[in-house]
Formats: structure tokens, sequence, C-alpha cells
């Protein structure tokens, strides 16, 4: 093992830029020379790679996004298309292939490591909807900016005694939505996993209002969407007044917290570390609180566990 490349892929997440630090700092410090892919695996197909250095990844760990850029590219689900990629790895002399992004990009990874190619995969999503691993880089701070926002939307439907419906990101994944609903007070969440009734929830927020309640949380996960919709069906059967605020990409953005820059320097480190003992086609995470790695493989094939006790809580407390 001599150079390594590292390129972030998939939705953007903060922590991002904590990860490739500690990735390209470790690397540094033990020997090995390393190349940042731009733009990810759409950068990599344009062999838009460039060296980095300590100072490269300089002033970063506090900024969200990622300085390496990301991308979708759907060309990467062509083999032609992954078999160049493993060619411009190749031809750059690059060993291995170091892959900060989601269950997406993790695909990708594992399809180039049948090429030939080695990788490793760090999480790096909002979603936190990777089964192999309890938390992704960007998901706790996600869930700040969606708590701040409920905190505000709380005042203002306090304020004017109103239902606010809030619809929160997460793709097919209700994680976000059912953390920050317990974080939040929110009174009720809908998720992809778990069936709802929408007449049940009317009459849940009747009865909140008859019980002195000044205002009402509704959390919807993106999974379920239709929040505009979801509000007009409220209002038209309680009577109560009704907003519906998608919080949507502001969700995405931001200064990484202590626990993704934490948890990012940890899982790029420990990527770095597994090159080194000559180990690739994994990826790295956490599991009760113990940095872990799993075969990718395997990773993929897991089955996402959702947290009942957690949703049974943020059911009981809520009222
Ligand atoms: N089945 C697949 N095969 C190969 N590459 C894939 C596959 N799915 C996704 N990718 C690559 O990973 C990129 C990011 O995936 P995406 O699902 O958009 O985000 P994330 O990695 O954050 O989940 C895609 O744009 C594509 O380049
Ligand atoms: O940024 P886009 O392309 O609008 O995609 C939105 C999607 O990206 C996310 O913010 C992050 O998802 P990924 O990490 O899978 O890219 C999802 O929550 C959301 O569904
Ligand atoms: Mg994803």
């Amino acid at each position: 093992m001599n150079k390594i490349a590292v390129l972030t892929s998939g939705g953007d997440a903060p922590g991002m830029n904590a990860a490739i630090r500690a990735v390209v700092r470790t690397a540094l410090h033990n020997g090995l020379k390393v190349m940042g892919v731009e733009r990810g695996y759409a950068g990599l197909l344009n062999n838009e790679l460039k060296p980095m250095n300590r100072s490269s990844v300089s002033d970063i760990i506090q900024r969200g996004g990622t300085i390496l850029r990301t991308a979708r590219c759907l060309e990467f689900k062509q083999e032609e298309y992954r078999k160049k990629a493993a060619d411009i790895l190749k031809k750059n002399g690059v060993d291995a292939l170091v892959v900060i992004g989601g269950d997406g990009s993790f695909m990708g990874a594992k399809l180039l490591s049948k090429l030939g190619v080695k990788t490793i995969g760090l999480p790096g999503t909002i979603d936190n909807d990777l089964p192999y691993t309890d938390y992704t880089i960007g998901f706790d701070t996600a869930l700040n900016t969606a708590l701040d926002a409920i905190n505000k939307l709380r005042d203002t439907s306090t304020s004017h005694e109103r239902v606010s419906v809030v619809e929160i990101m997460g793709r097919n994944c209700g994680d976000l939505a059912l953390y920050a609903s317990v974080a939040g007070g929110a009174e009720s969440v809908l998720l992809p996993e778990k069936e709802y009734d929408k007449d049940e929830l009317c009459g849940l927020i009747k009865s909140g209002k008859a019980s002195g309640k000044m205002h009402n949380l509704v959390l919807v996960a993106e999974g379920i969407g239709g929040s505009e919709e979801l509000a007009k069906y409220i209002e038209s059967r309680t009577g109560i007044e009704t907003r519906a605020t998608i919080l949507g990409h502001i969700q995405r953005g931001g200064s990484p917290t202590a626990c993704d820059r934490v948890l990012a320097s940890k899982l790029g480190f420990r990527a770095v570390e597994l090159l080194l003992e000559g180990k690739t086609s994994r990826v790295v995470g956490i599991r009760d609180n113990k940095i872990i790695d799993d075969d990718i493989d395997d990773a993929l094939a897991m089955k996402r566990k959702f947290d009942e006790k957690l949703y049974e809580i943020s059911k009981i407390i809520s009222y």
C-alpha cells in the first residue's frame, strides 16, 4: 500500500469533512500518499483527482458539506463505467479507495471491489439508513438542525394555537423523524416503518386540544410525505388551523456537532488502519459504542432493525 484515494458521494452530510481530514492525516502519518477525488464517482470517471497534504484538510473540521464536493452519478450503475473508474484509479497509481457516502455509494463501492479495486466505506448520510451501524456521520447534526426548527415551530404553533405538521428528511428511513419527535416532544410522528390512521391522528389532536394543549406538533417522515395534504385534512377534520413546513435541504447543512466530528474522526482513522492491516472490501461503523468493521457484502445484505422501543416511548410520553 503506497497511495490511497478518498471521495465523498451521494447526499452531503455534516461531518464528511471531518472524515476526509481523518483519512488524509492518518494516511500521511503512516507514510501513504493521498489523492482526493472531486465530485464522487462522477469526478472519478472524469479523472478529477488531486494530491492532498496536511494543509489540504486544515480548517475544515468545523465545516458542513464536503470540500471534495459530491454528486449522484447514474452511469456508475453500469459495469462499463465502473471498469473505466477502476482503470483511472490504476493509471493514477491508487492502491485503495475510501468511499464516504450512504447506501447507494456503498453499492457502488461493493461493485467496484468486485473489479479488484480495494475499497473501504465510511457511512456518511443524514438518513441513518445503513443497518450495520448504529449511527451514520451527519445524522446527529441533521437531528439537531431539525430539532432547532421544531423548537421554533413550537413557538408559533403555541402562539396561534395551531397544529404544525413538519416534514423531516430521511428517504425511506424514519430515524431522523423518530429521534426528532422524541427530542422535540412532538405529539405525533408518522413513519414509513409504521402504519398510521389519519382519523385516529385527528382524534388525538382534538382530545389534546380539549385537554388544554396549546400547540400540536405532527412530524412526518419524508418516506410518508404529503404534509401539505395532511395539514389540509387535519384542518378539515378537527377545525383547528394547521400549517405544514417541509424542512428540506436545510437539514443537510451546517457545522457538524461534536458527536459527528468525533465519530467521523474515529471512523476515518479506522478506515486507514484497516488498509494498513491489509483488509479491504470492508465498511466501518459504530455498534454498541464500539468502532466495528464488516464485510461490505454482509453489511449491505443486513436488514434494518426499527427501534420499536423508541417508538413506544415516543407514543407514551408525547401526550
Ligand atoms: N446500485 C448501484 N450500483 C452502482 N452504483 C450505485 C448504485 N446505487 C448508487 N450508486 C452510486 O452511488 C451514488 C450515490 O448513491 P445515492 O443513493 O444517491 O446516495 P447515498 O450514497 O448517499 O445513499 C449514485 O449516484 C451512484 O453513483
Ligand atoms: O439532494 P437531493 O438529490 O434532493 O436528495 C434528497 C435526498 O437526499 C437525502 O437528503 C440524503 O440521502 P442520501 O444520503 O442517500 O444521499 C435524503 O434524506 C433525501 O431523500
Ligand atoms: Mg442513501
